[in-house]
C-alpha cells in the first residue's frame, strides 16, 4: 500500500532536506548529477522522487508538477508524513522586470499570488507568503561568493500561465517591485509556514514576459546547473577551511 495517495515512499525514505523541482526530467538529472548513492523513492504519478547523499548529507529531490495546488500536496507530504523540515524549491520563472534577463536566477523573499488559498486560509487577512530568513541569508551570500547572476526580491505566483493579457495583468505587483512570475513559491512558503519548516525559492529565468524573449527546452538542464549549485550550497555549507597556526 502506498503511504500517502501521491507517494509510494516509506517514512524514513525522504532526507530532512528536499529539492523540489517542477519537472520529474529536471529531477532524475538532478540526482544523476549531483547526489552519490542515489536511489528512487517514488515513481507515482511519474512525480519521480530520489534521495542521495551531497558532501555525505542526505539530501533528496521531489518532482512537484505543476501548479499551486500540485505543490501543496507534495509540500504537505513530505513536511507532515515525511517529517522533512527544509524545502528549497529549484524552478523556472518568467522574468517581469525590465532588469531580470533571461537565464538569471531570481531568489524570492516573499511572493504575491492570485490564487484562493489566502481567502480560504486567512480570511480576510492578506497573507505574506515569505522565505525562511536563514535560508534568504546563506543564499544571498553564497551567490555573490560564487559569482552569480542572481536577483533578491519579491516576486508573484500565478495560477494562470496563459492569459490574453501577457504583461498587463502584473501592472499592480511590477509597480510595487515584483521580479518575476512563477507558479507555485507563494503556496510553497505558506505550506512550509503551517509546519514551521523552512522553505526558499530559487527559479531559473526562461522566459521574459517584458521583452517575449524564452530560451530553448533543450539548452534547460544545464542552464540549470547554477541554480541546483546555489540550492546545494545552502541545502549544505562546505565545511570552513581549518585556520592554519
Ligand atoms: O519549471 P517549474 O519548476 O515547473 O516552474 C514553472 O514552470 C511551469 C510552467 O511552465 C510552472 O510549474 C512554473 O512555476
Ligand atoms: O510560471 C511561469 C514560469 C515561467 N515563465 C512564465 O511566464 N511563467
Amino acid at each position: 500500500m502506498q503511504t500517502t495517495p501521491h507517494n509510494e515512499a516509506r517514512r524514513g525514505d525522504y532526507a530532512e532536506t528536499v529539492l523540489l523541482a517542477g519537472d520529474p526530467q529536471r529531477s532524475e538529472w538532478i540526482a544523476a548529477t549531483f547526489l552519490d548513492g542515489v536511489r528512487c523513492v517514488n515513481r507515482v504519478r511519474g512525480a519521480l522522487g530520489y534521495t542521495g547523499r551531497f558532501r555525505g548529507v542526505p539530501i533528496s529531490v521531489q518532482t512537484t508538477g505543476i501548479g499551486a495546488p500540485s505543490m501543496a500536496i507534495y509540500a504537505h507530504e513530505l513536511l507532515d508524513t515525511y517529517r522533512a523540515r527544509t524545502l528549497i524549491r529549484v524552478g523556472t520563472c518568467g522574468g517581469l522586470a525590465d532588469h531580470v534577463k533571461l537565464r538569471s536566477l531570481v531568489i524570492s523573499q516573499s511572493s504575491s499570488n492570485d490564487g484562493a488559498v489566502n481567502g480560504q486560509l486567512f480570511g480576510f487577512y492578506n497573507y505574506a507568503p515569505s522565505a525562511d530568513f536563514g535560508l534568504l541569508q546563506r543564499a544571498a551570500q553564497r551567490a555573490i561568493e560564487l559569482g552569480l547572476d542572481h536577483h533578491i526580491g519579491q516576486t508573484a505566483s500565478s495560477d494562470v500561465f496563459y492569459h490574453p493579457d501577457v504583461l498587463g495583468r502584473f501592472a499592480g505587483v511590477r509597480a510595487h517591485g515584483a521580479l518575476a512570475v512563477d507558479m507555485e513559491t507563494s503556496l510553497l512558503y505558506t505550506v512550509a509556514a503551517r509546519f514551521r519548516a523552512k522553505a526558499l525559492s530559487i527559479c531559473t529565468v526562461v522566459d521574459s514576459l517584458v521583452t517575449e524573449e524564452q530560451t530553448e527546452t533543450s539548452e534547460r538542464q544545464e542552464l540549470f546547473t547554477d541554480m541546483v549549485r546555489l540550492a546545494l550550497e545552502v541545502a549544505v555549507p562546505a565545511e570552513p577551511a581549518t585556520p592554519r597556526r
